[in-house]
């Protein structure tokens, strides 16, 4: 950056060596006034007299420094000078390149909901101690909104928010916070474009507003899958620098009826059982889920039904790859497609190769059925339930357990929780697929049974037949991102990028370690 007599003093240090930061992450400069000893914002700066005397004119740079474990901090650098006039020129620099930076990506102005109850109840104390200084820093101004009760944030999209005004939505809770941005938006998107949200066969219309999410609930799995980290500065940070990660969304139909959109997990069995239990425990916080894992899998039922399935043939990858979805990643960049990129007429005329493909059905009992159209890692389970799964290649991962002992189940599940394959196990298949069905066994085809209530009865009829049974239940629930759903025949289609983020998806880690050194010259 500095050619000139401008002393670079980073934390107290004076370097010898350059210091180089990209325009693209420096979040601001501002001028310091080296005889007050103080900067703008108040904090006390450490610089020793003759150095103050000497190059008595100085501004500071806020930039984003990597730290451990996808972690991103603001740091700032001091630059000190004999005059003033040149301090001018690089302020006045810095400052072009920033607006340059706003008229492409950088937001100005967000719309901010906060879920004061999501998580450990943290919310509006991670936002104003944490998130909202670092907009202020950016010059990013904000209408904030602390929902008053569920669905306030998503009704408020989806009918009054004024979203010409706004260069994105920004959300702090978790994942089910972000869902319900993401049903306003989505919601709002189609309407404004006359699009049928119920025809599960609708070409949905994708949302120009990105999302930004600041981790403050009990899984934070978005967040964690496309940043790396479930960490509120992180996000922040991702959002005043602009990023932007498309994003897969399936719609979820029952009888040609719109039930609800799905960005991570959609999760019969296993995972709706636990979710359906810990909904009652909501005032255990996170631990509900482990509570509530725990049981189901003591509870170990298995449900019958057919799944039927459309693979996605035409594309690159596959859900055993050992390659990951990350920053910059080139299945995504392509929409997965096989035919883009190289020849990208050809992918504009090229027929869907996959409408010509067959469906598969797999019949049977199941303890698990789970589609996860991104990797769904969290802090849970670091690589996810679909580890090469992608955030944006237009398909899903559908995983079937069939119905096996225990041990065999728990050998799965704690393979989530390592390196090792949970898919190399005899009664695991897994297919990346564009759409697919599930029908319950019990499910008089059109005429399913009302779940809360049929389901019920049908339930205690077959344990009624079966005293001192350990039968499993005729119906589990869908965990769709979280809601349980409230049908069990279900129809699903992935939407290929049709949301925006203000995220890059998780970057290698080498990339850390060379930038970490405070004394690195680039
Ligand atoms: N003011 C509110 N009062 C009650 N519920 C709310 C309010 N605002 C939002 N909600 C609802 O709270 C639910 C949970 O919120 P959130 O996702 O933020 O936290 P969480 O459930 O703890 O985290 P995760 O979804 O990551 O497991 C959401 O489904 C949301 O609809
Ligand atoms: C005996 C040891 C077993 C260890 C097994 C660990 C496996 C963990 C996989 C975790 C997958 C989470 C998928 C994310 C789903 C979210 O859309 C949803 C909303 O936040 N969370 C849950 O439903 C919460 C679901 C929580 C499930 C535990
Ligand atoms: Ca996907």
């Amino acid at each position: 950056v500095c050619a000139f007599p401008i002393h670079l003093i980073s934390k107290g240090y004076i370097s010898g060596t350059s210091h180089s930061v990209s325009v693209s992450e420096i979040l601001a400069v501002r001028e310091l006034d080296v005889g007050g000893g103080t900067n703008d914002d108040g904090r006390w700066q450490k610089m020793p007299q003759k150095l103050t005397e000497a190059y008595p004119y100085a501004f500071t740079v806020s930039y984003v420094e990597r730290a451990r474990q996808h972690r991103w901090r603001c740091s700032d650098v001091t630059f000190h000078c004999s005059d003033g006039v040149l301090r001018q020129q690089w302020i006045q620099t810095i400052r072009e390149q920033l607006t340059a930076l706003s008229m492409a990506d950088r937001p100005k102005h967000l719309l901010v909901y906060i879920n004061p109850y999501g998580g450990k109840q943290q919310g509006e104390c991670i936002y104003e101690q944490k998130v909202a200084p670092l907009f202020a820093c950016a010059s990013i101004s904000t209408d904030v909104i602390v929902t008053e009760h569920a669905n306030h944030a998503r009704d408020h999209l989806k009918t009054e928010a004024e979203l010409k005004k706004y260069d994105g939505v920004v959300c702090v809770g978790g994942d089910g916070m972000f869902s319900e941005i993401v049903h306003g938006l989505v919601s709002r998107t189609q309407r404004d474009n006359g699009v049928d949200q119920n025809s599960p066969e609708e070409k949905l219309v994708p949302c120009s507003l990105r999302i930004g999410i600041i981790p403050a609930g009990s899984t934070d799995c978005i967040c964690y899958a496309t940043v790396g980290i479930n960490d509120p500065v992180t996000s922040a940070l991702h959002v005043i620098v602009g990023d932007s990660q498309p994003m897969d969304v399936c719609s979820v139909h029952h009888n040609n009826t719109f039930l609800r959109y799905s960005i991570s997990l959609l999760g019969y069995g296993f995972y709706g059982d636990v979710l359906a239990d810990s909904e009652r425990k909501r005032w255990m916080g996170p631990a509900r889920y482990d509570f509530s894992g725990f049981k189901t899998f003591l509870t170990h039922h298995h449900y019958e039904g057919a799944v039927s399935f459309l693979p996605a043939t035409d594309i690159l990858g596959t859900p055993r790859d050992k390659t990951r979805c990350r920053a910059g990643c080139f299945i995504c960049q392509h929409d997965g497609q096989l035919y883009s990129g190289d020849s990208p007429e050809e992918s504009k005329t090229a027929p869907d190769v996959s409408d010509r493909v067959g469906w598969g059905v797999v019949r049977g009992k199941f303890l698990a059925i789970n589609a996860a159209s991104m990797s769904c890692a969290c802090p849970r389970s670091p690589m996810g339930l679909s580890p090469a799964a992608h955030l944006a290649d237009g398909t899903t991962d559908l995983i079937l357990v069939r119905k096996c002992s225990r041990f065999n189940f728990l050998r799965h599940l704690l393979r989530h929780t390592s390196k090792d394959d949970q898919f190399d196990m005899t009664f695991v298949e897994v297919h990346r697929v564009r759409r697919f069905r599930f029908t319950p066994r019990h499910c008089q085809n059109d005429s399913e049974l009302d779940l809360r209530e049929n389901g019920k009865q049908l339930f205690s009829q077959i344990c009624r037949d079966h005293p001192a049974c350990s039968c499993s239940p005729a119906y589990s629930s869908w965990n769709c991102d979280g809601e349980i759903l409230p049908h069990a025949a279900i129809e699903v289609g992935v939407h290929c990028q049709l949301i925006k983020l203000f995220a890059r998806g998780i970057e290698e880690q080498p990339l850390f370690e060379d930038l970490a050194n405070p004394q690195c010259a680039l």
